[in-house]
């Protein structure tokens, strides 16, 4: 028999899995009790779909007990019915914060796993609880709307889907669930260790129940905010095409009505446009692009994440142009076929050996007679690709030098606004 209380966690996992199942989906199972509940609930959650249940545990070997654990998260698993594997991470080189480097290499090695064997979805069991505390040191940070939205219910890495049926569900309920269901779980002492902010941040969340600011609410604060985040990235993308255009890989905008946009949509822009052509990991910092948007609509100019953002043009026909910059570029080179600056490949007959890509730089424009015909400005010119042979060019399509060669933008021109839409 399944209780009401049981009944009801059941049915939530299932919403928030959706309709469309894969054939496959892992459990990430860490063996602590969220996930542990995860495992338990998502196989009664779909019990009857014939969707095939796998589950792993990252070993990260950096406890002498770990190892134990991981077993007895496989035993608990197998006994379920449910078949386990254990990844192993053997990678820190004693660099970098060792919670983030363990982070990042588990998600690696769950993914990397998760492909292997023909998963759709992996599952993790963040909680309410979780997102609450993201919440709060996302706070501290003073985030905007996207920074607000917390962890995402679900995200497609790869192909494959990152899925938190327990996302709005609290911890408290799942340890009621355990406890009904009489499963054991392993306490991760870490998260009794306070030098960590999730853990201070928990411990503050038990002081704010009082203003009624509980984990539940502070996840519908995520929620709405998600959506709020999702509406503006739907403006931008807007805005991008009616006052957008994307010229020798550069995101050019009409100025006039780029400065009357609202901010937060013309800084998504800009974001966009310098995160595109920097190819940043994260977009720039909040104060930076505020900074430099109060420069540009003063008709300043500044440089941001390795681009170039200046006004060209006069009056109603002004365009903002936000360009590679050349300084960040200037010492990278690649082969003739290869790509270069991670998105640009020269496309022509073969070349000369010992041949190479580079910036065109200004030395390189110099030795372009009839780069004026390009109408492009001079610091768009010296960032673009150029056919290098010692210290002299041998094609520069964008600066009127094509000698049979094309330039080709790697994905296309239109990274750009898709990218609005995602971030
Ligand atoms: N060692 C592990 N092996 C497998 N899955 C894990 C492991 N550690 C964590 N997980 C998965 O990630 C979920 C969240 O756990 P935890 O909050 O510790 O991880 P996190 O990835 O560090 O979270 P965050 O990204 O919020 O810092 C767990 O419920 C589980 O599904």
């Amino acid at each position: 028999m399944t209780s009401p209380l049981d009944a009801e966690l059941i049915t939530r996992v299932q919403r928030a899995l959706g309709p469309a199942l894969p054939g496959r989906i892992a459990v990430a199972l860490s063996g602590g009790g969220d996930s542990v509940a995860l495992l338990h609930l998502m196989l009664r959650a779909l019990h009857g779909t014939g969707v095939q249940l796998v589950s792993a545990t990252v070993d990260h070997g950096l406890r002498p007990e770990a190892a134990a654990e991981a077993a007895r998260a496989g035993r608990l698993s197998q006994r379920l019915g449910v078949p386990h594997s254990v990844l192993r991470w053997h990678g820190w080189d004693r660099s970098g914060n060792l919670q983030d480097r363990a982070r990042q290499a588990r998600y690696r090695l769950l993914e990397d796993w998760a492909r292997v064997e023909g998963v759709g979805m992996l599952v993790l069991g963040h909680t309410a609880d979780d997102q609450a505390e993201t919440l709060l040191m996302r706070l501290a940070r003073a985030s905007g709307p996207a920074g607000l939205s917390g962890m995402r219910p679900t995200r497609l890495q790869g192909g494959l889907i990152l899925a938190r049926p327990l996302l709005e569900i609290g911890r408290g309920a799942l340890r009621d669930y355990l406890d009904r269901q009489r499963l054991t779980w392993e306490e991760d002492p870490s998260n009794l260790d306070d030098r960590f902010a999730r853990v201070r941040a928990r411990q503050a969340l038990a002081g704010l129940d009082r203003l009624g600011i509980t984990p539940e609410a502070l996840s519908d604060v995520a929620r709405n905010m998600a959506r709020a985040d999702e509406a503006l990235g739907w403006a931008a993308f807007q805005a991008a095409g009616e006052l957008s255009r994307i010229i020798e890989g550069c995101v050019v905008f009409e100025a006039r009505a780029f400065t009357l946009l609202p901010q937060e949509i013309a800084r998504r822009l800009l974001a966009g446009a310098i995160g595109w052509i920097g190819g940043l990991p994260y977009p720039p910092r909040r104060a930076s692009l505020e900074r430099l948007l109060r420069d540009l609509r003063r008709g300043g100019a500044g440089t941001l994440g390795g681009c170039r953002i200046f006004p060209r043009g006069r009056g109603d026909d002004t365009r903002l142009w936000v360009s590679r910059e050349f300084s960040a570029i200037k010492d990278l080179q690649a082969p003739p076929g290869g790509l270069w600056d991670r998105r640009w490949r020269l496309e022509g007959p073969p070349p000369p050996p010992r041949a190479r890509l580079a910036a065109l730089g200004p030395q390189g424009r110099l030795q372009c007679p009839d780069r004026a015909d390009s109408g492009l400005p001079a610091a768009v010119l010296e960032a673009c690709p150029a056919l290098w042979l010692g210290e002299e060019v041998i094609a520069a399509p964008a600066a009127g030098r094509p000698e049979g060669w094309q330039l080709r933008l790697e994905g296309g021109d239109t990274g750009f606004r898709a990218g609005l839409l995602t971030h």
